[in-house]
């Protein structure tokens, strides 16, 4: 199949699953393959991306905080992030590649915490509202994999902070929040099978790009 230009305004692709999903080892390899192709893809995260939001992100990995605390800080950091990097980035006709965007706070706060969800949809259209419209992801790469999967795959990798802290029925009921908003959104959030080793679950992330025309 050719490969497309990307639209004049730009794609939008975001990468969403529990802890230990493999969301970074994939974005890296999109990234690689994407600017083979010559489009300009800036890589980037939540909450993070840009200097206040990664301040924020420290208080939000390291410090307890109720619920509405947390939600409404990882909105404020989404708003920084979407106004400064993502929105001018897609403008100028890129790439843009997320790790994590709104998905996750559905997932984490919403059905982790058990924060309302009504109210973190109020929070997604006022954030998410910029001057030129409304601002979805083009693609959302869903990593599924079952927590204990997850977990392992963790164990000793790296220091365990706030969320990684969390047991195992936190992250249950984020991944169950994770398949709500898939169905949800069925045209956008596309599942890929992250329990299989990395070149199988790299060959559905390359399928995902194919299917849209936006890798050969
Ligand atoms: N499909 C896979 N099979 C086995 N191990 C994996 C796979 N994908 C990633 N890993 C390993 O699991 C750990 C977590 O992966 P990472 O990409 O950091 O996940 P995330 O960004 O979703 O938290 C890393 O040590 C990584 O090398
Ligand atoms: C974006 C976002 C992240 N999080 C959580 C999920 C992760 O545990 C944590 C940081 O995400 P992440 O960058 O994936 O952590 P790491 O690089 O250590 O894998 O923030 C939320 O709870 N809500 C959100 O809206």
């Amino acid at each position: 199949m050719s490969v497309v230009a990307p639209p004049a305004t730009g794609l939008f692709i975001t990468f969403e699953g529990i802890d230990g999903a493999g969301k970074s080892t994939h974005i890296t390899a999109l990234a690689d393959a994407l600017r083979h192709q010559g489009y300009a893809v800036t890589v980037t995260r939540e909450p993070g991306g840009t200097p206040l939001a990664e301040e924020l992100r420290a208080c939000l990995l390291h410090t307890g905080m109720d619920a509405l605390t947390e939600a409404l800080l990882m909105f404020a950091a989404r708003r920084d992030h979407l106004v400064r990097v993502i929105e001018p980035a897609l403008l100028a006709g890129g790439v843009v590649l997320c790790d994590r965007f709104t998905d996750a706070t559905f997932a984490y706060q919403g059905h982790g915490r058990g924060f309302d969800l009504g109210i973190l949809r109020t929070l997604e259209g006022w954030v998410q509202t910029t001057p030129s419209g409304w601002r979805q992801p083009d693609m959302t790469l869903w990593f599924d994999v079952p927590p204990a999967v997850a977990a392992a795959r963790l164990a000793g990798a790296r220091a365990p902070d706030k969320f990684e802290s969390e047991p195992q029925a936190f992250f249950e009921r984020v991944a169950a929040g994770y398949a709500q908003r898939a169905q949800e959104a069925p045209q956008r959030i596309v599942r890929i099978d992250a329990a299989l080793d990395v070149p199988a679950v790299w060959q559905q992330v390359q399928d995902a790009c194919r299917q849209r025309g936006w890798l050969p």
